[in-house]
């Protein structure tokens, strides 16, 4: 299966209709500001006149990484697994935000380190972590390749299963690591000016962080110009499956929205795949993690929220997801001048 194949830019005459319609709405013009570009977006992306958000569909991915040996996060890897079963206990972040905006939520093992017998887990795990790639490769390109076809495949299920709008997000100790390592590929920035606290390691650990990142990209050398190279490489089990997950939701024209550093490193990997697959996205919040400004910037979008998050696990993503919904309602249900009766010029 080609992950990309079947992607199509968005509509934009949809969106030039949505726009001159929005006009008509008893509003001053434009006076919904962000809101109204986040409507015309979802008219171009769905092709609809009225496009629906709800209900929407939240996957975390989950995977280990082998580079925690390195002693780069300020937790160990068991936390992987504990948060997994937290999440099917309904107790984490993310499950109370997708009650809260009464999305169905899927949580999946695509690599943890360990296993976990518990029920309401789709279990798809490609390997037991990945490698630390100071040394060895994360994983092999295989290895990557089947990563993203499951993010696809939970993607179109969640889509199946009646999602509107795809929020992805993800459980993995060290992925900030992963992250920053594919956003410096990507962006050829400085590693100082990518790597940030993560879960909130101190300021020594940080430099430490950063030579570690270095030493791989050194070590590893990933093809810039080959995504499935850089993750393989340097990745994430949970990057790939987000990034399929993101290239089926764009398939199917339904919106995505992105959450913090990691999703959003996921969504740049499926952009070098499908550059029409950009337009799908949303940004729900910019992470206080510092190399998401930059991956931010590569993605030539803007977070809605800034609420200091730096969490991950979709949080940011369900938090700005109400208002996806206030402008796909603010398109259906107001009226406008000429059927409220209300004078639209002086
Ligand atoms: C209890 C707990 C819950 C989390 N939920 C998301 N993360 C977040 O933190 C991790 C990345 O940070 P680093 O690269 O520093 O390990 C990821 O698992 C991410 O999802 C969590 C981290 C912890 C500790
Ligand atoms: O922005 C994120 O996704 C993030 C930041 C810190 C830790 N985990 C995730």
């Amino acid at each position: 299966m080609n992950v990309t194949a079947h992607i199509q830019p968005v509509d934009k005459e949809k969106g030039r209709r949505a726009r001159a319609y929005i006009d008509t709405l008893t509003k001053p013009q434009g006076s919904l500001g962000r809101l109204e570009e986040l409507a015309v977006q979802l008219a171009e992306i769905t092709g609809e006149d009225f496009p629906l958000v709800t209900p929407p569909g939240v996957i975390i991915f989950a995977a280990d990484h082998g580079v925690v040996k390195e002693g780069v996060s300020a937790f160990p890897q068991e936390v992987t697994a504990q948060m997994v079963m937290n999440f099917v206990n309904g107790g984490a972040a993310i499950n109370v935000f997708s009650r809260q905006i009464g999305a169905m939520l899927e949580v999946v093992d695509v690599g943890v380190a360990a296993d976990i017998a518990a029920d309401g887990i789709v279990h798809k795990k490609v390997r037991y972590g990945t490698g630390n790639f100071c040394e060895i490769d994360a994983m092999a390109r295989e290895e990557a390749k089947q990563a993203l076809h499951i993010g696809y495949e939970r993607g179109e299920a969640m889509i199946h299963r009646g999602a509107k709008c795809l929020i992805l997000g993800e459980m993995g100790i060290g992925n900030t690591t992963a992250s920053s390592a594919i956003v410096a590929v990507l962006s050829g920035k400085d590693v100082a000016d990518l790597v940030g606290r993560g879960t909130g390691i101190g300021q020594e650990t940080i430099v430490h962080k950063q030579k570690v990142i270095q030493r791989a990209i050194e070590a590893r050398k990933p093809d810039k110009n080959d995504p499935i190279d850089i993750l393989a490489k340097l990745g994430g089990l949970e990057i790939a499956a987000i990034t399929g997950a993101i290239l089926a939701a764009a398939t199917h024209r339904v919106p995505i929205l992105i959450d913090g550093f990691i999703c959003t490193t996921a969504a740049l990997l499926a952009k070098e795949m499908c550059p029409d697959a950009v337009d799908y996205m949303v940004i729900g919040h910019r992470s206080a993690e510092i190399g998401h400004e930059a991956a931010v910037h590569l993605l030539g979008k803007k977070p809605i929220l800034d609420l200091g998050f730096r969490l991950g696990e979709a949080s940011g993503a369900a938090v700005a997801f109400p208002i996806l919904q206030s402008a796909a309602l603010m398109l259906k249900e107001m009226a406008t001048f000429d059927s409220a009766g209300v004078s639209n010029r002086k």
